[in-house]
């Protein structure tokens, strides 16, 4: 039995990963954190969540909750990441971060932090996404050079960042295998005369709509055919289980940062 310490407690993730603690035989609630300040201090995570009572008081996070828990599940936002990291290292402990949207100065922070903590970071803790990231790599190493690639993403209405970390990490994926550098080959949506397409270009397309949990879909056309390699969630709970899994492997890891990919022995 592990237990977790859940950051951003009141958030979609939040609530759905205590959902998940409740259902899993495995893992126990260490404590629920939310910003300081906040109207669910004091409140009981169960109810927070929706389900049964837990016996665990939302709290803000501070240094002392962390001795209450093996790992941190992080699914915040980015400008929380800062602060999370540094009570992380500061009490060396293991986190799973699943925070998207990050800027390069905040994904240092996590390499930074990762010399020190076992770090796991992943845009995505879906076992199918991370599966598609493989199917991507094969694709692309067979028929990547004759195709237009395009990146299609679907979320729901109160999505922050675009595209989806998901997007961005299947884009890495493919552009690391034809030896392009995403940061020169991507095009983020069109608009008005584009010109023909070049064929060397990582389109991404961006639907925001309702309640849409997270749609994924990498194409690969050419003249005459078309592969599409689609993954849809239809519940958080996969990417709350995902990131369980991934607090349980991190548990007895060295310090280092890891992806879900390792977490499922699939790199
Ligand atoms: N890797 C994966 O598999 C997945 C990643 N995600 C990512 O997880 C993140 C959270 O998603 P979601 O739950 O939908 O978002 P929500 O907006 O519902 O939740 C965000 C949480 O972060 C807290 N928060 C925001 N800013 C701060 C801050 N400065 N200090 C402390 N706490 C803060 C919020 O608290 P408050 O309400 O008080 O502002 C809230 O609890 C996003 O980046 C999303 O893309 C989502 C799903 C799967
Ligand atoms: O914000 C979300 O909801 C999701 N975010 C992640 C991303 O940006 O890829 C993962 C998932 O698709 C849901």
């Amino acid at each position: 039995m592990i237990k977790v310490g859940i950051l951003g407690a009141n958030g979609r993730m939040g609530r759905v990963l205590i959902d998940a603690v409740y259902q899993h035989s495995h893992v126990a609630l260490g404590f629920a954190s939310v910003r300081s300040g906040s109207s669910f201090i004091g409140m009981d995570a169960g109810e927070l969540a929706g389900v049964a009572k837990q016996y665990v008081k939302v709290c803000a996070l501070e240094a002392s909750l962390l001795n209450n828990a093996d790992v941190l599940v992080d699914f915040t936002l980015p400008e929380a990441l800062a602060d999370n990291l540094n009570l992380a290292v500061s009490n060396n402990s293991p986190i799973v971060i699943g925070t998207t949207g990050l800027l390069p100065g905040q994904l240092a922070l996590i390499d930074e932090a990762a010399k020190k903590i076992p770090v796991v970071f992943a845009a995505n803790y879906s076992v199918g996404v991370n599966v598609m990231l493989n199917l991507v790599k094969q694709t692309a190493s067979i028929m990547g050079e004759q195709s237009d690639i395009e990146i299609v993403e679907a979320h729901h209405r109160f999505k922050k960042d675009a595209p989806s970390g998901t997007a961005m990490a299947i884009g890495e994926a493919i552009a690391d295998t034809l030896s392009r550098d995403l940061s020169q080959c991507a095009v983020y949506g069109r608009e008005g005369v584009t010109g023909e397409r070049t064929r060397e270009t990582i389109g991404f397309a961006t639907v925001r709509a309702g309640d849409i949990v997270g749609e994924h879909t990498a194409i690969f056309a050419s003249l005459g055919e078309r592969i599409e390699i689609t993954h849809k969630a239809s519940s958080r709970l996969t990417f709350a289980n995902g990131a369980l899994s991934a607090a349980m492997w991190l548990k007895n890891q060295a310090p280092g940062l890891y992806t879900m990919q390792n977490v499922l022995g699939l790199k």
